[in-house]
């Protein structure tokens, strides 16, 4: 699409055309016309060959693309492609082109200039919720403000009980399935599908006081639909249209019909708990509060919207633990003994304010901080630049051609996608050589890495992103993360399928979050298959 510069150039130079060669009654409307849209897209494709030319992006080097139309788009193997989302990119562009994003990611955010969203933010607005918190400016702030008090660690601390009655529930009904499976063979659970449910619900029931799991209506089922990677080429292409042209989303079209279709589901919801009115605290009453006022539509757009944020993001990072976990199967009995002697001293089972002490049981607190370092569910951020500027790169980077640069040039506009799981969160030249490897104790080292504590977001890691669109869930993931894992740790053990089977479970970037499939069946929905032992 052709940007306001460049019609505003076009219209100039019609005007200076007109001026100076026009002889009035020869000019019509229609050649004005022409002429107008002839000298706006000359203006257009000068611009292009300047930010190609002269942004250096085009030196960079990419991964080799999988496809020539849809680029990256339709997702990355992170297994085969460990680099692939470490690229700064264009905006206008589908090709990731460079290696560079973790030095700029390094300094863009202390200097701040990117002030707006980039593509795959403009992807959940059409997708997920037009009005909710993906707004920007005082409208974002607006909006912010009346869920941000609802998941400070006291309003967490209120709905602790919530969290811990889904998990025993889910607890024992997989022991009574283990025990009725009796000692044949290995008994295999999708571990993904599991705790998909009970973050789900978590949210679910904490936000607005409805049970997805006990629902019989058409919630789950679309909620499930939306796990799925349905995608067509179709599809793809008609997101990539709407991420330009933003009104397309007022047509009915396959990519909106389930979002819309869930919305108005949600709706419903919304509008028999506010009939019932307020039966808990914390972001229910809240969310409430809003819809008493009038703004209901902004209030189901909140719900959607953390029950997407605060469920998917939650889900993926528990089970990928738990994945570690039995990779590194000491690592599982070291947190388990810990837990247990917590346990056998105090006489009573863990209370919350325990779990999330990090000086009470520092083992489990290294386990989580380790996961969300080398398992960001989010696994890249974007940002779009508002102004001209010059970004420094912490590690001056070598372009094929030779030339070493210490920093790089970035045009209004133009979208910078930061890595965060496979760049800054793990990158070898800050975290030191094991920087890829799974190592919950080095977190209680007295000291992190030098650039390390250069780092100044929350926890010295990406996961949460940062500035004024830093995630508002962090302190119910936090207690979800230690309440479901260690629960579940101190119940039951988990292994990996033979060594083969291993082999064949991926973790795929599909839309924003990187979820476990099995090889060669990425189009199906995601799984996580492991086997599970009671204690
Ligand atoms: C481990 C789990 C989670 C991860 C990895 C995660 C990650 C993120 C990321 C990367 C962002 C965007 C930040 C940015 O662009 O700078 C975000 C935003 C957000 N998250 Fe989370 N999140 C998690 C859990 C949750 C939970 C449990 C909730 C709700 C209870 C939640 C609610 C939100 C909301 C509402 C936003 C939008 C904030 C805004 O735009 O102002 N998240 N999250």
């Amino acid at each position: 699409m052709l940007d306001w510069t460049s019609w505003l150039a076009g219209l100039t130079s019609t005007a200076v055309i007109i001026r100076f060669f026009g002889q009035s009654n020869d000019w019509k409307w229609v050649t004005i016309g022409a002429l107008w849209l002839s000298t706006s897209f000359i203006f257009y494709c000068l611009q292009a060959m300047y930010r190609w030319n002269f942004v250096m992006l085009k030196d960079l080097s990419g991964p080799p693309s999988p496809s020539f139309f849809l680029g990256h788009m339709e997702g990355i193997h992170l297994d085969e492609y460990p680099k692939a989302i470490s690229h700064v990119m264009n905006n206008d562009d589908l090709f990731p082109r460079s290696e560079a994003t973790r030095q700029v990611l390094q300094t863009a955010f202390p200097n701040g200039v990117f002030v707006s969203e980039g593509m795959y933010q403009q992807n959940l607005d059409i997708t997920v919720v037009s009005k909710c918190l993906m707004n920007t400016g005082e409208e974002h702030r607006r909006q912010r403000r009346p869920v941000s008090g609802a998941f400070i660690p006291p309003s967490v601390q209120e709905l602790s009980d919530t969290l811990f009655d889904l998990i025993n529930g889910m607890v024992e009904s997989l022991k009574d399935e283990i025990i009725n499976f009796g000692n044949e063979g290995e008994f295999m659970i999708d571990v993904l599908k599991r705790i998909q449910i009970l973050t789900t619900d978590a949210i679910s029931r904490t936000a607005f006081a409805y049970s997805i799991q006990d629902s019989t209506g058409p919630i789950p089922e679309l909620l499930d639909r939306l796990g799925k990677l349905d995608e067509s080429l179709f599809t793809v292409i008609l997101q990539l249209i709407m991420n330009k042209i933003p009104w397309l989303v007022n047509i009915p079209n396959p990519v909106t019909k389930k979002w819309a279709r869930l919305r108005f589901e949600l709706g419903k919801v919304a509008d028999d708990v506010w009939e019932k009115g307020v039966v808990n605290k914390g972001l229910h009453s809240k969310l409430l509060d809003a819809i008493g006022r009038g703004e209901r539509d902004i209030a189901i757009s909140q719900i959607m919207g953390v029950l997407f944020a605060g469920s998917e993001t939650t889900a993926n990072i528990i089970t990928e633990a738990i994945h570690k976990l039995t990779l590194y199967p000491e690592v599982q009995k070291k947190l388990r003994k810990e837990l247990q002697d917590f346990i056998e001293a105090k006489g009573r089972p863990i209370e919350h304010e325990e779990l999330i002490n990090p000086n009470l049981l520092p083992y489990l607190d290294a386990v989580m901080k380790e996961a969300l370092r080398c398992l960001a569910s989010v696994p890249q951020l974007s940002r779009q630049a508002g102004v001209h500027t010059t970004v420094p790169l912490e590690f001056p980077i070598t372009l094929p051609n030779g030339r070493t640069v210490s920093e790089i040039q970035v045009e209004p506009g133009q979208t910078i996608l930061m890595p965060v799981r496979d760049g800054i969160n793990t990158c070898p030249d800050i975290w030191g050589p094991d920087a890829k490897k799974f190592v919950p104790e080095r977190w209680l080292d007295e000291k992190l890495p030098p650039l390390v504590e250069k780092i100044k977001v929350p926890g010295h890691v990406f996961t949460f992103g940062d500035g004024p669109k830093l995630c508002l869930g962090r302190a119910f993931a936090y207690s979800e993360f230690k309440i479901f894992v260690s629960t579940l740790v101190l119940n039951f053990e988990f292994s990996t399928p033979s060594a083969e089977d291993m082999k064949t479970i991926v973790f795929h970037l599909s839309g924003p979050t990187v979820k476990p499939r099995l090889k060669g069946r990425e189009r199906e929905a995601a799984t996580l298959p492991l086997a599970v032992k009671l204690l």
